[in-house]
């Protein structure tokens, strides 16, 4: 009998576990950086092989091997507006940032040639941060904004010589309070300096199914909304305050539309 009781609680134990939902938080989550950790390690050769080093047709590789991970977490795409993708040449994506998973969104999406500005400290992520350079991506150091402007004015130039696309994050940090943080300039005079395309890209909230402080990581379904290009042919460094403020409040009120059709589709939640 003992031997029974046992065994009814070893089976027990682990299903009391999976049904908890801290459990499903913690484990969701050293699951994801674990799993692009081991993703990298596979990337970094075929990289190399590809390209011979870093070089922005290393997302290709790095798109294919990342699509299939929102499966494992549980995590829908609901993507509208992808004509307004269909744009030639270099441009400039702006995007509100939540937190790490929106690689995941950010992968769904990605056009050809399109790498991002990113954060120094990025690259020391081993294995992901080594395919972080690999494909091509700019780092920037946020505490030398000067540094961080020449190293944006180079790569402004890249973009055309090259045929470059470069995803921005314009809020500079990652923000899970609802709604978006001030923008920074940074994509705003790049995209002036370029004299290129600005496409808003705005990704829906992640709280009717991540909340970090209450440990909540359910499935869900992410809304990625493509907004129509912002053209800035003729621009000056005058026009970027306006093209910044213009920019953020078209985001802001998809943002606000999309997260609250999801919401009403998943349930109550806060945001
Ligand atoms: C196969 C397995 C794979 C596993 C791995 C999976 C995936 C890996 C691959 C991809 C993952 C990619 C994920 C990337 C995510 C990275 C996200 C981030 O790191 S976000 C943080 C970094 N990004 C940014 O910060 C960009 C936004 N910031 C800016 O643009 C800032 O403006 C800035 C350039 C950093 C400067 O910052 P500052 O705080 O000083 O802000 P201000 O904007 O207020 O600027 C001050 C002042 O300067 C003027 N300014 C700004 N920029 C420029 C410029 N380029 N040229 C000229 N002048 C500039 C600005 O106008 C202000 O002046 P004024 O007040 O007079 O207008
Ligand atoms: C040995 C090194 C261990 C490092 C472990 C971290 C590795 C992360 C692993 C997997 C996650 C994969 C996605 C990586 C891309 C995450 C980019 C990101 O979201 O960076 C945060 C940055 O935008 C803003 O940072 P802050 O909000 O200002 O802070």
């Amino acid at each position: 009998m003992d031997g029974l009781w046992m065994i009814a609680l070893l089976l027990l134990i682990p299903l009391l576990l999976w049904t908890s939902s801290t459990f499903v938080f913690y484990f969701k989550k050293c699951f994801y950086v674990a799993w692009m950790m081991l993703l990298a390690l596979f990337a970094i050769p075929l990289c190399i092989l590809k390209s011979g080093g870093r070089d922005v047709e290393n997302m290709r590789i790095i798109r294919g091997l990342v699509r299939h991970v929102k499966y494992f977490l549980g995590l829908r795409f609901d993507v509208s507006g992808w004509e307004h993708l269909q744009t030639e040449g270099p441009y400039v994506i702006i995007s509100n940032h939540q937190s790490s998973l929106d690689v995941l969104g950010l992968m769904e999406i990605l056009p050809d040639r399109c790498t991002m500005i990113a954060k120094k400290e990025l690259i020391y992520a081993g294995t992901v941060g080594l395919v972080c350079w690999l494909g091509g991506i700019v780092f920037i150091n946020r505490k030398k904004t000067n540094d961080a402007k020449n190293v944006m004015a180079d790569a402004a130039k890249t973009m055309l010589d090259d045929q470059i696309r470069l995803w921005v994050f314009p809020e500079g940090t990652r923000n899970q309070r609802g709604g978006l943080l001030p923008f920074k300039k940074g994509a705003f005079h790049l995209a002036v300096q370029a004299q290129v395309p600005i496409i808003p890209i705005v990704f829906s909230s992640y709280s009717n199914f991540y909340l970090r402080k209450e440990k909540q990581f359910n499935s869900g379904t992410i809304r990625l909304k493509i907004l129509p290009k912002i053209d800035t042919k003729g621009m000056t460094s005058d026009d970027i305050s306006s093209l910044s403020d213009k920019s953020f409040n078209l985001m802001r009120s998809a943002f606000h539309s999309i997260s609250d059709s999801v919401t009403q589709s998943n349930g109550p939640s806060r945001h």
